[in-house]
């Protein structure tokens, strides 16, 4: 099992690792926010910069991402560009999300990078975040249901085929019984198939359970809420700190 670490934060190893969104729209707000979600003391960070305004202007990205960085370090940083079709904020042409993730990777300013796993061209990407250190979170997210547990399965696995460090799935669920699939799926795929770290989650209220059960069924980390939610169901990354530790202590 290979676990991914960075500075002190073993992902793959012990109690899921917290990992607190940042969803300010411009750099004044996201300063504003750092200060609020470092009270939590989160595991890892990740930059939410679909919801950024000028993200068409790589530039002001660029810029972004180095202040983040100042301001957060040594606290690991996963940069985040949500596309529309899975969930996000803003649409961009799938050129320009290329352009956007191999020219974050290129700053070096971040510790990991979320590529879509149905996002054309997804293995250049990965060789470029591979050419500078840069650890892959692959993911894909169901906002519509859950998938039967052998495709949840396959798309853990194939991320995994395309080098992906760390494979991660978000799904819905309609009914309490969908929840049980995510986790069934999650728990095969740890015990059967994944030789790294792998992070799921049921969405929702009805799929609030999956967030801290990870350390029962193989998610190597959970999304807790610092001041917005980047999806429905995340529960405030204090309360989910109490209640990792409750589950991991008895
Ligand atoms: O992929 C995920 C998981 C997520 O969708 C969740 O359900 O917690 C939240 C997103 O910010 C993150 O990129």
């Amino acid at each position: 099992m290979k676990i991914v670490s960075i500075r002190d934060i073993h992902i793959g190893e012990g109690v899921p690792k917290i990992i607190v969104p940042l969803m300010g729209k411009n750099i004044e707000q996201l300063l504003v926010e750092i200060k609020t979600i470092k009270q939590v003391t989160p595991d890892i960070v990740e930059w939410r910069a679909d919801v950024l305004e000028e993200i068409e202007n790589l530039e002001v990205v660029k810029k972004t991402v180095s202040t983040i960085r100042e301001a957060l370090f040594p606290t690991p940083l996963l940069f985040t560009f949500r596309s529309h079709r899975e969930g996000g904020n803003k649409i961009i042409e799938d050129a320009y999300y290329k352009e956007l993730l191999e020219s974050i990777i290129q700053t070096k300013a971040i510790d990991l990078i979320d590529v879509e796993l149905f996002f054309p061209n997804v293995s250049e990407i990965v060789e470029t975040a591979k050419a500078h250190d840069i650890y892959v979170v692959m993911s894909s997210h169901d906002f519509e249901k859950t998938p039967v547990k052998e495709e949840i399965i396959w798309r853990l696995r194939r991320m995994q085929e395309l080098g992906a460090h760390i494979p991660k799935i978000a799904v819905m669920p309609k009914i309490p019984t969908d929840v049980l699939t995510l986790l069934d799926a999650t728990y095969t795929m740890k015990s059967l198939y994944a030789d790294r770290p792998i992070i799921t989650m049921s969405m929702a209220s009805t799929g609030a359970i999956s967030r801290i059960a990870g350390q029962v069924f193989g998610s190597a980390a959970t999304f807790g809420a610092g001041v917005e939610a980047s999806a429905p169901g995340q529960i405030p990354a204090e309360e989910l700190r109490k209640m990792l530790n409750v589950l991991h202590t008895t």
